[in-house]
């Protein structure tokens, strides 16, 4: 979707698409209402992409924008920035979509797994949000034919959008890195919106899931401009579990990682040497891995 041009409204078949109204239901992550997808922005927690959304209205009053932020529910951090309307920036209506898709990206980058495998159970099927009145954002159901929902459909769209990208760029760069946009006064509490890294968060994600925490040694190191910069990490991950986690993930056919077969049988040599257990040895294979984030190529765990 582009900003600045008129959008055509599309009728859907609720039957044959993803359609979230409550955030409760199978697809309610969907909604910029759910919670347990928290952001953070400029180091400040934000709890959901409904209030990073709306505080984005409002920059140049912090204490509106603190009001929302500082709201438990979603609906309310909506609902508090209604009086302050008539101070919404002037460009709202120009910008309001490429804000919308900077924070549907950032939910992305920052709630990776689980946000991600919501995306991906939606299939290539359309995504519509159910909305009582709302047929810019959503879709309104048809009141002749209730499985038709009408609308422009605007976040549905956004978030389709967002399952291309992710499905096109996933493990890359351009996943985890949001930068930030480029319109006159992104701002939050009278700070520019800086660009969203989420590259270690995601790498310290794996360290837990894949339960090899000790084993892990991070030296990351940063190029002085991260945005136009490859960041190399290198971890001394198990093997193994840098095997099972590829083979686990859909995409495995592509980022599956071949173990050194020469390793362990080293390492039991070694390990006889000094009179370790043969079976010790085995599960602690390890190899010096490097994982490189490259801007529009997919992440490769390198030998
Ligand atoms: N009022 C309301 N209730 C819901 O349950 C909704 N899902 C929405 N829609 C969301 O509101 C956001 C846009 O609001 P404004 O254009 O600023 O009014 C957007 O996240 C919609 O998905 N609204």
């Amino acid at each position: 979707m582009e900003p600045n041009r008129k959008y055509d409204s599309k009728v859907y078949d609720a039957e044959q698409s993803c359609v979230f109204r409550k955030t409760k239901e199978q697809f309610g992550g969907l909604s910029n209402m759910a919670s347990g997808f928290p952001l953070r922005i400029n180091n400040i927690p934000i709890l959901s992409s409904e209030a990073l959304y709306q505080a984005c209205r409002f920059p140049s009053l912090p204490d509106v924008q603190s009001k929302i932020l500082n709201q438990r529910s979603p609906m309310t951090a909506k609902m508090v920035g209604k009086p302050f309307r008539e101070d919404t920036r002037a460009d709202w209506e120009d910008v309001r979509i490429k804000i919308m898709r900077w924070c549907l990206k950032v939910k992305l980058a920052q709630n990776y797994f689980e946000f991600g495998k919501l995306l991906e159970s939606t299939f290539d099927k359309q995504i519509v949000e159910d909305s009582s009145k709302d047929d810019f954002w959503g879709a309104v159901r048809d009141k002749s034919d209730n499985d038709k929902l009408i609308g422009v459909n605007a976040l549905g769209r956004l978030l389709m959008e967002i399952r291309h990208f992710y499905n096109e760029h996933r493990f890359s760069y351009n996943m985890f890195v949001v930068e930030p946009l480029s319109i006159p006064d992104f701002l939050l509490f009278g700070h520019p919106i800086q660009v969203v890294d989420e590259r270690i968060n995601f790498i310290s994600h794996l360290e837990r899931i894949m339960h090899c925490k000790e084993a892990i040694k991070i030296n990351y190191t940063v190029k002085p401009s991260i945005l136009s910069e490859e960041v190399v990490i290198i971890s001394d991950i198990p093997t193994s579990s840098l095997n099972t986690l590829f083979i686990k993930d859909k995409t495995a056919s592509t980022k599956k990682v071949a173990a050194p077969k020469d390793k362990p049988a080293k390492r039991k040599r070694e390990a006889k040497k000094v009179g370790e257990p043969a079976e010790k040895a085995k599960g602690k294979a390890t190899r010096k891995s490097s994982v490189r984030f490259l801007k529009d190529q997919p992440m490769l765990p390198l030998s």
